[in-house]
C-alpha cells in the first residue's frame, strides 16, 4: 500500500520513504533468523544510523498540517501517517455508502496469539477508524469508551477491509459503529464507541487553529 505525499515537499517525500524503509527492518527484524554474530553486526549498524538521525531532532512526531493542496494531514499519527513507521499506514477513504472504510493488510510483527493479529491492535485500527467516521461527519471528537467484540482471530498477511459510520449525536457526544471484516464481508471485530468534542475545540479545531 503506498501513500501518495503531496509533490514540491522533496525532504517531507524521504521523510516517508525512510520510514517505509523502516517498516521493512522492523519486519525482518521480526522475522530474522540470522546467526548471533550477525546479529550483533546488524545492531552496531543500526545503531550508528540512529545517531545520525538524531543529530538534528524534534520532540513531537510530524504534526496537523494542512497540505499544500488544502488537506489536513497528519503524517506523524501512529495509525495513518505515512512519516510513522509505527503506522500500517492505514489509507482511510469515504466509503460509498457513507462512512469510511480501508484496506488493509496486517503483518508477523503484528502477532499476538499464536498465527493471528494481537487483540490490542485491532482495537487501535478500530480506533480510528471510528474517530474518523465522526470527523467525516463534521463531529471530531476523542474516544471517550471503546467496546470490541472479538468474533474470529484476525489474521495477518491477509487482505481485510475494516468500515465504520457515525451513528448518532447528542450534544458533544457522538457514536459510531464500526469492524474489520474479511473481504467477503464477514466480521472479524467489531467495535462501537463514543467520541466527546472537546469544548476547546469547538473554538479552535483539533489542531489548535
Ligand atoms: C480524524 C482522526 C481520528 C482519530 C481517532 C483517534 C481517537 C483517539 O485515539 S483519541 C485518544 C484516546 N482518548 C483520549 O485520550 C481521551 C482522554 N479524555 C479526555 O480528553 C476527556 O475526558 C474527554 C475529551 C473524553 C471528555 O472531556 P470533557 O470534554 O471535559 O468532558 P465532560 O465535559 O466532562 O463531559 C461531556 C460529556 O461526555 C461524557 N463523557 C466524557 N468522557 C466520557 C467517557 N470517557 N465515557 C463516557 N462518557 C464520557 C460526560 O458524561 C458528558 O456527558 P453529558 O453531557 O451527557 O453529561
Amino acid at each position: 500500500m503506498t501513500i501518495e505525499v503531496t509533490a514540491g515537499e522533496p525532504r517531507l517525500d524521504a521523510l516517508c520513504v525512510l520510514a517505509g524503509q523502516v517498516r521493512e527492518l522492523m519486519d525482518a527484524v521480526a522475522l530474522t533468523d540470522v546467526g548471533e554474530e550477525e546479529l550483533t553486526a546488524v545492531t552496531g549498524e543500526l545503531s550508528a544510523l540512529t545517531g545520525r538521525l538524531r543529530a538534528a531532532a524534534r520532540t513531537t512526531p510530524q504534526p496537523f498540517e494542512v497540505a499544500p493542496d488544502g488537506t489536513l494531514r497528519h503524517l506523524g499519527n501512529a495509525v495513518t501517517g505515512a512519516a510513522n513507521p509505527h503506522a500500517l499506514p492505514l489509507a482511510v477513504e469515504r466509503a460509498p455508502g457513507g462512512g469510511v472504510r480501508a484496506e488493509l493488510v496486517f503483518r508477523p510483527l503484528h502477532e499476538g496469539p499464536p498465527g493471528a493479529v494481537h487483540g490490542g491492535i485491532s482495537a487501535m485500527i478500530l480506533d480510528h477508524l471510528l474517530g474518523q467516521a465522526v470527523a467525516a461527519a463534521g463531529l471530531a471528537g476523542m474516544t471517550g469508551t471503546l467496546t470490541v467484540r472479538y468474533r474470529a482471530p484476525v489474521p495477518y498477511g491477509t487482505p481485510l477491509v475494516a468500515t465504520a459510520e457515525h451513528t448518532r449525536s447528542e450534544g458533544r457526544k457522538s457514536w459510531a459503529d464500526g469492524r474489520i471484516a474479511l473481504p467477503d464481508g464477514t466480521p472479524l471485530a467489531e467495535a462501537t464507541g463514543l467520541f466527546v468534542t472537546p469544548a476547546g475545540w469547538l473554538q479552535r479545531g483539533p489542531a489548535g487553529q
